[in-house]
């Protein structure tokens, strides 16, 4: 079921959480709703929910409209990042709980349920688990029987609020890949909130950058890590470095470097900022390739095949980062203290009124 937002407004007193947010997500893809904390997510999510009524705007469900919807007849199903289960029901019960409280008109029959919960524990692979109390379950098996427990009811759209917020960083890898190869199987409308953005480029089909009740960008991952729309998105989506450059005739530069992006569309001159990732600044061993910069390397550290370098360059303030494959760092013969060069591979450039100038 797709979702459309048109125009939504929430205000808490003075304080604007959500700002005339229009999006539309499109039937059986998982979205997340990703920016830092205050931004607005869980406002929003809790009003698609219908927890939380919007003092303006629509929400559509299939183009049917919602807003005034209960949250009860809204089809939702819901996974917080502290939804505890029922600690005094056994894994089986908690599942089976959003069906045996139906109405009994439509509460289906006891083999029924059965069949239905034990599907949804084989789903999320936890089917040994049917007897056992939540207290003998880990943090991420407890999120899989929350995730089962609210599919139960065969909601017609799934959001989730931070799911693995709590859990440590190597269960949340995991269950984020899971969740994905979930996702792939079941293919329901499914909205999750992160401010965490390397969950968001993995696991999801679109991702809508939120600031300040505001969304400032939507799209696939590849655009909005590849294209980011302005200095907020390029900088949320990982670390980037800084330049100060000057843009003229469809070309930026830094000093006498000439940065390799493409020809703008309407040619702004004047001053703006050059941002390029840590992976397209290039170490060189020498200074013969144009445009490159002296440095010094200030600190190497080492996170499993990749390098990573803090580097200084002759002149500048700012600490350069640089990230390379540890192979390419030993094949260069560079340490701590060691003097090199460095190119920008790839920039964007933003004119210093946030528009973009290149690339
Ligand atoms: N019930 C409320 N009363 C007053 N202010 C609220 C209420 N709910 C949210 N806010 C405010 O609205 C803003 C947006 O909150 P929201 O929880 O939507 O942000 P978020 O992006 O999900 O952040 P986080 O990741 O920290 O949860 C915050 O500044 C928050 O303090």
């Amino acid at each position: 079921m797709s979702i459309e937002i048109e125009h939504i407004n929430k205000r808490y007193g003075h304080f604007v959480a959500v700002d005339d947010v229009s999006l539309s997500l499109p039937e059986g893809q998982l979205t997340a709703l990703l920016g830092p904390s205050g931004s607005g997510k869980t406002t929003l999510l809790r009003i698609i929910a219908g927890l939380e009524f919007p003092d303006s705007g629509r929400i559509r469900f299939h183009g049917e409209d919602a807003t005034d919807v209960h949250v009860s007849r809204r089809g939702v199903g819901f996974v917080f990042q502290h939804y505890a289960l029922f600690k005094h029901m056994t894994v089986f019960d908690n599942v089976a709980y959003g069906l045996t409280v139906k109405p009994r008109r439509l509460r289906p029959g006891k083999a029924e349920i059965r069949t239905r919960v034990m599907r949804l524990l084989e789903l999320v692979q936890l089917d040994w688990t049917a007897n056992r109390l939540p207290s003998q379950l880990s943090g991420g098996q407890r999120q899989r029987i929350a995730l089962a427990r609210a599919l139960a009811v065969e909601p017609k759209v799934l959001l989730l609020d931070e799911p693995f917020g709590a859990l440590d960083a190597k269960v949340r890898a995991e269950l984020r890949r899971w969740l994905r190869r979930l996702h792939d199987e079941i293919h329901l409308t499914s909205v999750f909130v992160t401010h965490d953005q390397e969950e968001a480029l993995e696991v999801s089909d679109r991702i809508v950058v939120m600031n300040q009740g505001r969304v400032e960008q939507e799209g696939t991952p590849e655009e909005v890590y590849d294209h980011p729309a302005n200095p907020f998105v390029f900088s949320f989506l990982g670390q980037v470095n800084l330049f100060h450059a000057r843009v003229q005739d469809g070309q930026a530069r830094i000093g006498d470097l000439a940065l390799p992006t493409s020809t703008p569309e309407d040619q702004p001159q004047g001053h703006g900022l050059a941002y390029v990732r840590p992976h397209d600044i290039e170490i060189l061993p020498d200074g013969s390739a144009q445009g490159a910069l002296a440095a010094v390397i200030e600190g190497i550290t080492v996170v499993g095949p990749t390098a990573r370098l803090e580097l200084k360059v002759a002149g500048g303030k700012d600490l350069i980062h640089a990230e390379l494959p540890k192979s390419r760092l030993r094949s260069l013969g560079l340490s701590r203290g060691s003097d090199t060069w460095v190119r920008p591979l790839n920039s964007r450039v933003f004119m210093d009124n946030g528009t973009r100038a290149t690339g």
